[in-house]
């Protein structure tokens, strides 16, 4: 809805901050710049589609919303929107390395041009984004926060094993980067989410798993696309900023659970209580 305030912050939180993201023209990235508009941002969104991206501008507050397409694989794309970005803005506060995402497969069948596509879609571009706002932007301007989201549980991503090795690479580069840039005042952290019901995730994958994340996650559902906005727009506020090189989990509590305990079948017995010891 446009014009409308955040339901969780204050006005103005976010006022004089340039924020760019990355897959701002649908699920999380879209809630994402919604958010941070409303809360007095502006944001530089990109994305290949330009039509997603135009929908997008017409949810956040007028004027708040800069629709840039560019390829987040293709460093000479990622260079315009970074020089365009500051050409524009002067600066860029939060980076928000959103856009991504991966195929079922088993592991067995997947390809080296399946593995390459999925490590240069995550991996790589993160890199390719982080380094050119850091170079271009942030260092130059002696602060920054860039925000990397990665998935949870963080035990192996069986049938995504190439999406599981890409998002525990960014998280160590998240690690190692917010070490060495410190001296720049620049902090570099990700967030690990477990399932978020946005359209590509009802989209694409089978209700029976989706179902199995559901009951697998303690707290028994799946998470919003705003939950996660308002996450990225806490962590780009003044509250987030003693946050750096951690990994926020949030997916209801499913990377602490394995499974069910007690094992079903002494659960459908009746009254199995441990012996007392002592
Ligand atoms: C417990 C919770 C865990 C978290 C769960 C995470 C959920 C999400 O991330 S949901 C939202 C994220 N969004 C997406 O995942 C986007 C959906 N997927 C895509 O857009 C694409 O499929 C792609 C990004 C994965 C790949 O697109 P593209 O770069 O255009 O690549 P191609 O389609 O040309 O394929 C290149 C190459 O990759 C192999 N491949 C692609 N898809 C499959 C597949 N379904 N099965 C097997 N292999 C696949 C294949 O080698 C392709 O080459 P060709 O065979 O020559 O086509
Ligand atoms: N939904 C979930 O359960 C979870 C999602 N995630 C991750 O969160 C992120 C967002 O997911 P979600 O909102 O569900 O998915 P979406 O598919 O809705 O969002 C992905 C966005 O990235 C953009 N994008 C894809 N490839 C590129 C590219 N090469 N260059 C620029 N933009 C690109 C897409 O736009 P366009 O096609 O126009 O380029 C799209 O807007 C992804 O990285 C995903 O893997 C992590 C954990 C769980």
């Amino acid at each position: 809805m446009p014009g409308t305030a955040s339901s969780v912050f204050r006005d103005g939180l976010l006022d004089g901050q340039v924020a760019l993201i990355s897959g701002a023209g649908s699920g999380i990235g879209r809630a994402t710049a919604i958010e941070f508009a409303r809360l007095g941002a502006t944001v530089v969104g990109c994305g290949r589609s330009t039509e997603k991206l135009d929908e997008t501008a017409a949810l956040c507050p007028p004027g708040r919303f800069d629709a840039v397409a560019c390829d987040v694989r293709e460093e000479d794309q990622v260079e315009a929107l970074v020089d365009g970005a500051l050409e524009r803005h002067e600066r860029i506060d939060v980076l928000f390395n959103n856009a991504g995402g991966q195929f079922m497969a088993p592991a067995e069948t997947v390809s080296m041009k399946g593995w390459r596509t999925i490590l240069r879609l995550n991996l790589e571009s993160v890199w390719l984004m982080t380094s050119t706002v850091a170079n271009r932007a942030m260092i130059p301007q002696q602060s920054g926060k860039i925000i990397r989201i990665t998935g949870s549980p963080h035990n192996g991503f069986p049938l995504m094993a190439h999406g599981g090795v890409a998002r525990a690479g960014e998280e160590n580069l998240m690690r190692g980067l917010a070490v060495e840039w410190a001296r720049y005042g620049i902090r570099c952290l990700s967030v690990a989410c477990g399932p978020v019901l946005t359209e590509t995730f009802k989209g694409k994958y089978p209700i029976d798993v989706q179902q199995a994340m559901h009951s697998q996650t303690p707290l028994g559902r799946a998470g919003t696309e705003e939950e996660v906005a308002w996450m990225i727009a806490f962590l780009a506020s003044p509250g987030g900023d003693w946050h750096t090189g951690s990994v926020i989990t949030m997916d209801g509590g499913m990377d602490c659970y394995r499974g069910a305990f007690p094992p079903k079948e002494y659960a459908d017995e009746a009254a199995r209580t441990e012996e007392r010891r002592t």
